[in-house]
């Protein structure tokens, strides 16, 4: 079965709601692939996620970009899962490295809040990457294997999970993984669902990959057989991203 491409715009701590709704516009007046092509998903900071659900076209959806690991209650600061499926917002995003990294969310808590969003009814855009010391130790797969691990014990239904690979170094750096290094992570991570989960979700789950994205390089990244999509940062801000979703064309002519 193919995997239809997903293009995941993370805004990340960023935007007023000027900014944002000239944001809005901009997809609203793309000319992108249909979404039998590309599955796209923007995600706002959560105060404004009701605007950016009410403005933004009926083929593209919202996320946001993380919820509580359990039921709401007495946890001040927190924003639930259920909260989000009673605003209607599909999507959450969990585990991304600078909640991994600056808010020490460890792989077990990212795994739980997973495994609860999913029983929830949300659709999840789980994140796994390395540093860059990692990287340079040579333990990239261990890593992003122990991070994947960590969701698969908790998760048996994946049909509502897409796997973001986003290495730190390339997060907001400018310095993309080449598609060679891309291909290779996701070919692994695949390698890893089909010993570890069963081949049908290895077949079917999109890995998608998220690290100084651009309009200039994502056509090359988009051609790599595992490289299902991506998740953009900073150009997902930018009217660029329409060009980044429109990469989705690469893999239809594949
Ligand atoms: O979630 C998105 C990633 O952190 C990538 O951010 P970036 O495209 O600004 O490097």
């Amino acid at each position: 079965m193919a995997r239809k491409f997903f293009v995941g715009g993370n805004w990340k701590c960023n935007g007023t709601t000027e900014e944002l709704k000239k944001i809005v516009n901009v997809l609203n007046e793309g000319q992108v692939p249909s979404s039998d092509v590309v599955e796209v998903v923007v995600s706002p900071p959560f105060v404004y996620l009701p605007l950016v659900k009410s403005l933004l076209r009926p083929d593209f959806h919202v996320s946001a970009q993380n919820c509580w690991v359990k039921k709401g209650g007495a946890f001040t600061g927190e924003v639930s899962a259920e909260m989000l499926v009673n605003l209607g917002i599909p999507w959450v995003i969990i585990g991304h490295s600078e909640r991994r990294l600056i808010l020490n969310e460890s792989n077990e808590f990212v795994g739980d809040k997973v495994a609860y969003a999913l029983a929830q009814g949300l659709k999840v855009i789980a994140c796994v990457g390395e540093t860059l010391e990692q990287r340079e130790a040579g333990s990239t797969m261990d890593v992003v294997a122990a991070q994947t691990k960590a969701i698969a014990e908790r998760v048996s239904n994946w049909s509502d999970v897409v796997l973001a690979y986003e290495p730190v170094w390339a997060i907001g750096t400018g310095k993309v993984a080449t598609p060679a290094q891309a291909q290779e992570v996701h070919f692994e991570l695949r390698k890893w669902l089909h010993a570890n989960t069963t081949p049908e979700v290895a077949e079917t789950t999109r890995i998608i990959y998220g690290g100084s994205v651009s309009g200039a390089n994502c056509k090359e990244l988009a051609a790599k057989p595992d490289v299902d999509g991506f998740l953009v940062g900073g150009a997902s801000l930018k009217p660029e991203f329409i060009d980044i979703i429109k990469s989705a064309e690469v893999k239809k002519n594949a």
